[in-house]
């Protein structure tokens, strides 16, 4: 059976069932039945109790009393309507200048359609309106839209009065107004607004004219004539009058404009109205008053009316009453007349307006609406409670300002104007159906406090408060300034004195109150005593405080300046020092271990190029000189066993293979050492040229040859010690080398000297690290390879004439090292000389010394750069004492080539750095 249920047809392959939305489960409604028996599984609670309905009910419970229908109040009026119909032919009630005016302005009439004008003149006049009574009228349609629209003709009933085209303005007032004015002046708020359409008389009604005044005119004169009428006046205050008019220009937003004296524009919303209230005292200013405002209404021409109001006029009358309340005189607002000059409802085919005056028109019937909204909305209220009153007043600011009239809280009378003739039908015939139920709106007759925006006034005259003269005072002369403060610095010993003293004289009166500011004064002296102890207090310990870090700053500084003299510097220079001096290329060596401190180059040129740079060399050249004396224990040097190896514009070249120098080659003015073992293997002079081999000692040959300068020194095992000071001294012109024991170079000064480097970055680095190890000991590891060479600025170090030239090659701390000095001084006389030759004794300190005449010559230009180097002033660290042996003081002032000049900015800069 199951399977019957089923779809058994063939599905396609193909076919796929896409479901969207799964299936749902309905939810069950919830059942007002009762739950199931037992055999329902909702849950039955069972210790939850009857719910006590029958005790409750059984409570006696006071009834509240059935609401009773409220009673209509008996103190209600219904609203006064009237009507006043217009002469249907006004020419004759108009001036010939009217005419006139009126016939000039329709020429320059914009904005209305000139043909409508023209029809309406051709019409023949005839009257659709007739006032059937007193109270009633009679509107007969047209002939022709009787046939066409078949309309009948309408009785309209009920009205307060009539007022035919005959009537006068002063009966209008009688019957219209003067009920109004009447209550105003008995302390009652009123209201009356003039509808009807355009140029149907409303503003004549209101304002009349000079001949013919209006309704308000005839007001004021009665209010202000009070007092010679029946009306019991109850006032004794004055009356103040605004008048405004609230108006949209070409159609945009209402504004409210001041038509008073200095009328400006108003805030637009209703609750903030406050319009300037004039003070008027007689009929004449009032009448003023109202004709200026008059003056700035906005008026334009229409086909209906020469000057048709465009904006809704509201004129209020307020009383005010004076009373007074203990001698303070109280001004309270009093009733409130108010006169509503309405614009008239215009129908765009009859006016003709175009533009402006369009938009216009749509505002007025707009406004016309609004309050005729609100009127209905009220009568149907009124009709039926429970038909809720619209809020129709919302809707523009006339309502809104109107609000109280339109909700039937206050008086309010309508006059209804019409125009009779037959054109005027269709605006006739809607008013009347509109306006004619309103004669059944009622009003509370009860006055209310005015919810208008007028201000409450309550002049309070204060009675006047008799104030102390301000006296205008001078100033004290010295001398009571003086008694003055003698009196009030008068000491409290003094003063209990005094008091014994006023004891004495029993005045026990004046002595309390003096006992009294005495105390009161030691009370304040020893506070002021105390806050004065206690600053000192703080001021003695801070000085202290301060004191005791000054102490501990004083002592940080004298420790300070014991380790960074007595480390050192000052110890070099006092007892050990190597010094070489080489005549042009001197140098000193002075110390037990370390035979140079200081190496000078004086009136030299050194140009370094390549990889070299002065600070390696001067390191090499102090490391030779230290390691020299190191090969063995005898190899001391003796201040009188010196060896002073005086060379003249010479190279030496060290190479050491474990020692820093190996080989110092002196040629042409160049000393090549060379050495395996000890720091100087070979010592060569020839011709200006020295070649120093050493193996074991610190010297192994010696030779010099020619200019041969070098004395031989007891270098060998035992006789190469030298005596005290232990000193060697190679003095090269201008080439002083100094040398210390720990450091090797303390001091290197090239001063009066030129030096045109071209150093790569690495080199400054090497030169950095150089000087950072120098004083750390003889570690100079990081010497590969260096090769100074001293020569002509623009020369390649190959091309060197004459210097100084070491070799160090397979030393622990360096490799290789050139240097080249060359001189001048030394040029001429070292030209013949050459040294050649050079011998090698490996166990004798100095075995051989060639000297042979020079093999290069020095080429002016490099000889005057060479120069020029007197004028370098290279200080490395350590500066030698100017007072020691070999300080030879470098003030000479030489005049230096550009090239001279960059090389020594170049060396600078890059020493600095
Ligand atoms: N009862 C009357 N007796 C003589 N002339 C009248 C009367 N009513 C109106 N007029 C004349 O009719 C013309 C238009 O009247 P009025 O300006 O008062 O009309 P309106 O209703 O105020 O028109 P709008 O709404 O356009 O301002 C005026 O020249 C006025 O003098």
């Amino acid at each position: 059976m199951e399977e019957e249920g089923k779809d058994t047809s063939p599905k396609c392959p193909y076919t796929i069932t896409v479901r969207r939305n799964p299936p749902r489960k309905a939810k069950k409604t919830p059942s007002t039945n009762a739950p199931p028996s037992s055999k329902s599984t909702y849950f039955k609670p069972k210790d939850i109790r009857p719910y006590p309905i029958d005790d409750i009910l059984k409570c006696d419970v006071s009834q509240a009393p059935t609401p009773v229908p409220v009673a209509p109040p008996e103190n209600l009026e219904s609203i006064r309507v009237f009507l006043r119909v217009r002469p249907i032919d006004i020419r004759k009630f108009s001036t010939k200048n009217s005419d006139v005016a009126a016939k000039g302005a329709r020429s320059k009439l914009k904005g209305v359609s000139p043909k409508r004008d023209l029809k309406k003149t051709a019409r023949k006049k005839e009257v659709c309106l007739c006032v059937t009574d007193s109270q009633s009228v009679t509107l007969a349609p047209p002939a022709d839209m009787q046939d066409t629209r078949r309309v009948k003709t309408e009785v309209y009933d009920g009205f307060n009065h009539v007022f035919d085209s005959d009537s006068q303005q002063k009966d209008v007032y009688e019957k219209v107004m003067d009920p109004l004015v009447c209550d105003f002046i008995a302390g009652k708020s009123g209201m009356i607004a003039a509808m009807g359409p355009t140029g149907s008389g409303k503003t004549h009604t209101v304002f009349g004219s000079a001949r013919e005044p209006g309704i308000l005119p005839l007001a004021l004169r009665k209010i202000f004539n009070s007092s010679g009428n029946n009306c019991s006046s109850e006032l004794a205050g004055s009356y103040y009058i605004s008048i405004f008019e609230i108006y949209s220009e070409r159609g945009k937003g209402e504004k409210i404009v001041d038509l008073s004296l200095d009328g400006t524009d108003l805030s637009s919303q209703q609750s903030t109205i406050k319009c300037q209230q004039v003070l008027v005292t007689n009929v004449a200013e009032a009448e003023s008053l109202i004709a200026r405002g008059m003056l700035k209404r906005t008026t334009a021409m229409t086909n209906s009316n020469t000057q048709s109001s465009r904006s809704q006029c509201i004129i209020n009358i307020i009383a005010t009453q004076k009373t007074f309340d203990r001698k303070v005189e109280i001004v309270l607002n009093g009733p409130v007349l108010s006169i509503v000059d309405l614009a008239g409802a215009e129908r765009s085919q009859k006016t003709g307006n175009q533009g402006t005056r369009l938009l216009e028109s749509n505002f007025i019937n707009n406004t016309s609406m609004v309050f005729a909204q609100c009127l209905r909305s009220l009568l149907e209220h009124q009709k039926n409670p429970k038909k809720q009153l619209q809020k129709h007043f919302q809707n523009s600011l006339l309502t809104k300002y109107l609000r109280d009239y339109l909700e039937g809280k206050k008086r309010m009378t309508l006059i209804l104007t019409v125009k009779p003739g037959e054109d005027d039908y269709v605006d006739t015939s809607h008013l009347l159906r509109q306006a004619s139920p309103y004669m059944k709106i009622k009003f509370s007759t009860v006055e209310e406090p005015s919810t208008l925006a007028y201000p409450k006034r309550a002049v309070e005259k204060l009675p006047r408060i008799e104030q102390p003269k301000r006296r205008k005072l001078r100033e004290p002369d010295a001398s009571e300034i003086d008694e003055a403060k003698i009196v009030n610095s008068e000491h409290p010993i003094l003063k209990k004195e005094r008091i014994l003293k006023q004891l004495q004289q029993h005045e026990p009166l004046n002595v309390k109150k003096d006992l009294h500011k005495i105390l009161h004064s030691e009370k304040a002296c020893c506070t002021e005593l105390a806050g004065t102890k206690r600053r000192e207090q703080i001021l003695l310990n801070f000085s202290k405080a301060l004191w005791n870090v000054l102490k501990q700053y004083k002592q940080k500084l004298e420790v300070v300046e014991d380790s960074a003299l007595g480390s050192g510097a000052a110890k070099i220079y006092q007892e050990k020092c190597t010094i070489y001096k080489v005549q042009n290329l001197e140098v000193e060596v002075s110390d037990e271990c370390s035979p140079v401190k200081d190496l000078k180059v004086e009136d030299h040129q050194v140009i370094m190029s390549g990889i070299s740079f002065l600070g390696i060399w001067v390191s090499t050249m102090m490391s030779v000189v230290e390691d020299s004396p190191l090969g063995s224990v005898a190899a001391e040097i003796d201040n009188e066993k010196s060896t002073i190896f005086k060379v003249q514009n010479l190279e030496v070249e060290v190479s050491d293979e474990r020692s820093p120098v190996k080989d110092l080659k002196l040629e042409d003015h160049q000393v090549e050492v060379s050495d395996e073992c000890s720091p100087v293997k070979d010592l060569k002079l020839e011709d200006h040229q020295v070649e120093v081999s050493v193996e074991c000692s610190p010297v192994n040959d010696l030779k010099l040859e020619d200019h041969q300068d070098v004395e031989d020194s007891p270098l060998g095992s035992g006789a190469a010690e030298i005596d005290q000071e232990k000193c060697t001294i190679f003095k090269v012109q201008s080439l002083e080398v100094v040398s210390d024991e720990r450091s090797p170079v303390k001091d290197l000064k090239l001063e009066d000297h030129q030096v045109n480097s071209a150093l790569t970055q690495s080199m400054n680095q090497e030169f950095k690290a150089f000087i950072g190890k120098e004083n750390a000991g003889n570690d100079i590891e990081n010497l590969k390879h260096v090769d100074i060479k001293d020569k002509s600025p623009n020369q390649d170090i190959a091309g060197a004439g004459l210097g100084l030239s070491v070799l160090l090659a397979s030393s622990p701390h360096s490799k290789v090292l050139s240097v080249t000095a060359l001189h001048e001084e030394t040029v001429s006389e070292t030209l013949a000389n050459n040294i050649t030759e050079s011998e090698q004794e490996c166990c004798s300190p100095l075995k051989s010394v060639n000297v042979q005449k020079p093999r290069r010559r020095l080429l002016p230009a490099s000889s005057l750069l060479l120069k020029e180097l007197n004028t370098l002033d290279l200080e490395v660290e350590n500066e030698e004492p100017k007072g020691g042996r070999g300080g030879k003081k470098f003030t000479e002032e030489r005049i230096m080539s550009k090239g001279g000049v960059s090389l020594l900015r170049l060396l600078k800069s890059n020493v600095r750095s």
